[in-house]
């Protein structure tokens, strides 16, 4: 892992994810293995946003006279925006953008929706493409030009407190999430000259990476009623008067991907949560010419019982000596590997391999219980995973106190360095001048009298800061 994206690279293709060499700078492929994955993830997030939103879909391209309409977002994201032209060989009247976000393809469809209270709340989310032409060193699933899974939510809410819940409501669905898949995080509030073009402010998600830089992996933002005075999105109360919605948007994209293989790959290759895998557990039966039968009658049987019990299992038949097998299944990050040789069945036991700890287990063969005991290792796996992708994070997160301690931590350790700050943008902005970082944000704290480590002057802030991609 010391090369982390060279790394990342090799797993994509050797793990068969994604083919990166699509000949359009910043698009790849997805492969059929890297696609179920994606799938899995979507289905876990889906599971979640389902509980009390609605899936919708939106069209991808956008007027420009409604993408202009929003002056602070269009700034955000004028040097971003993929442009159709031309239909056909004649020229359009109006250029369409192909939409980097879908606030003014949404919002415009919500002005016409939203009319009384009654049509409040709106919260809707579609997972889409959407299109940035990103001009920073571009890289498969974590800076792309295409991003191909983006998972965003749009709600309007008749009150400020409502909109305020909507914002916790989405952090508490997102922490579920990457809970689920293992992905560590640390959450703070973007500083304001790092939030979301036209919110009011942005709550994100950032994963410290295998190489010590963060990679933000999801972001949280309230609108507050700037988009719905731009789209003049109104409803009229109980009493006759109208008011302005107040309004909500989150997002995450391929980077959870990216996060998934980053949080638990090793130097065999990818090791996958369970809950994402294309297979969970792969059954290797050992044959031998004599007694083939007897072996592939036992794990045609074990991949029934498995198979009808809802867990994803395959079977590795073929004519390759049973070492070779182990590394391609394992380059995969398939969760659990049971071996069955002629001597096991003798036996009565079963080889179960663990991918993330490496443990091999020999567990007694009962057809009452080992469908039981297989979910058990499951689950263990989750567990673990988890902790230990957890651990990462923590152990990766250096509180300071002294100014020099800054570039010295991050560039000796990576990493989050946490320290007291005032908050000020001008001085938040030299620290990442003269320290070479980025400001990630703040969270609650309890400071008290602390001076600000940059100007030292009172200190109200806890600010998280590191080296981003
Ligand atoms: N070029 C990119 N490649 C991959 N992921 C990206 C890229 N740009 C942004 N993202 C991811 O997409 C998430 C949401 O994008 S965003 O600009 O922060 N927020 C929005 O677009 C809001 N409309 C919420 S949906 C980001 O947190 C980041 O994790």
């Amino acid at each position: 892992m010391k090369n982390f994206s060279e790394w990342f690279h090799n797993i994509l293709e050797e793990a068969e994810l994604m083919d990166a060499r699509y000949p359009i700078k910043g698009m790849s492929v997805w492969l059929p293995r890297g696609f179920q994955i994606r799938k899995y993830a979507l289905n876990a997030l889906q599971e979640l946003l389902d509980k009390d939103h609605e899936e919708v879909l939106f069209p991808m391209l956008i007027p420009q006279s409604e993408l202009a309409k929003e002056a602070i977002h269009v700034k955000g994201f004028e040097e971003e925006v993929y442009w159709v032209t031309k239909g056909g060989k004649r020229d359009l009247n109006e250029h369409l953008a192909l939409r980097p976000t879908s606030e003014t393809s949404i919002y415009p469809m919500f002005s016409l929706w939203v009319r009384s209270h009654m049509d409040l709340p709106i919260k809707v989310y579609q997972t889409v493409n959407t299109f940035r032409y990103e001009t920073k060193h571009t890289r498969p699933l974590i800076r792309v030009r295409e991003i191909t899974t983006f998972n965003e939510t749009h709600t309007a809410h008749a009150t400020e407190e409502e909109a305020e819940k909507e914002v916790m409501e989405g952090i508490e669905i997102y922490k579920t999430f990457f809970d689920e898949l293992g992905i560590p995080y640390s959450i703070s509030k973007r500083p304001e000259w790092d939030k979301f073009p036209g919110s009011k402010y942005t709550m994100a998600f950032d994963m410290i990476m295998p190489d010590g830089k963060t990679l933000q992996i999801a972001t949280v933002h309230n609108l507050g009623t700037t988009f719905a005075h731009t789209f003049d999105i109104q409803f009229e109360n109980e009493d006759g008067t109208h008011d302005y919605v107040h309004q909500v948007c989150y997002g995450l994209s391929d980077r959870v991907i990216a996060s998934l293989i980053a949080a638990h790959g090793d130097e065999k290759g990818l090791s996958l949560p369970p809950v994402v895998a294309p297979e969970q557990v792969i059954i290797i039966p050992i044959i031998f010419k004599e007694n083939q039968d007897v072996v592939l009658n036992f794990t045609d049987n074990l991949e029934k019982l498995l198979k009808n019990n809802g867990i994803r299992v395959k079977q590795d038949k073929r004519e390759l000596r049973p070492g070779k097998k182990y590394y391609e299944w394992e380059k995969r990050g398939v969760p659990l590997r049971i071996e069955v040789g002629p001597r096991d069945i003798e036996n009565n036991t079963i080889v179960i391999n663990r991918r993330d700890t490496g443990d091999k287990e020999f567990v007694d063969y009962d057809e009452n219980t080992i469908v039981d005991v297989v979910k058990d290792r499951l689950d263990s796996i989750t567990h673990d995973m988890k902790e230990a992708s957890n651990k990462f994070q923590e152990e990766k997160t250096f509180a300071i106190e002294k100014p020099e301690q800054i570039k010295k931590t991050i560039n000796k350790k990576g990493g989050i360095i946490t320290c007291s700050w005032c908050g000020e943008t001008d001085c938040g902005k030299d620290m990442e001048e003269k320290f070479d970082i980025d400001v990630l944000g703040t969270q609650e704290s309890d400071l008290e009298n602390k001076t600000c480590i940059n100007c030292g002057k009172d200190a109200s802030y806890k600010v998280l800061i590191s080296k981003t991609y």
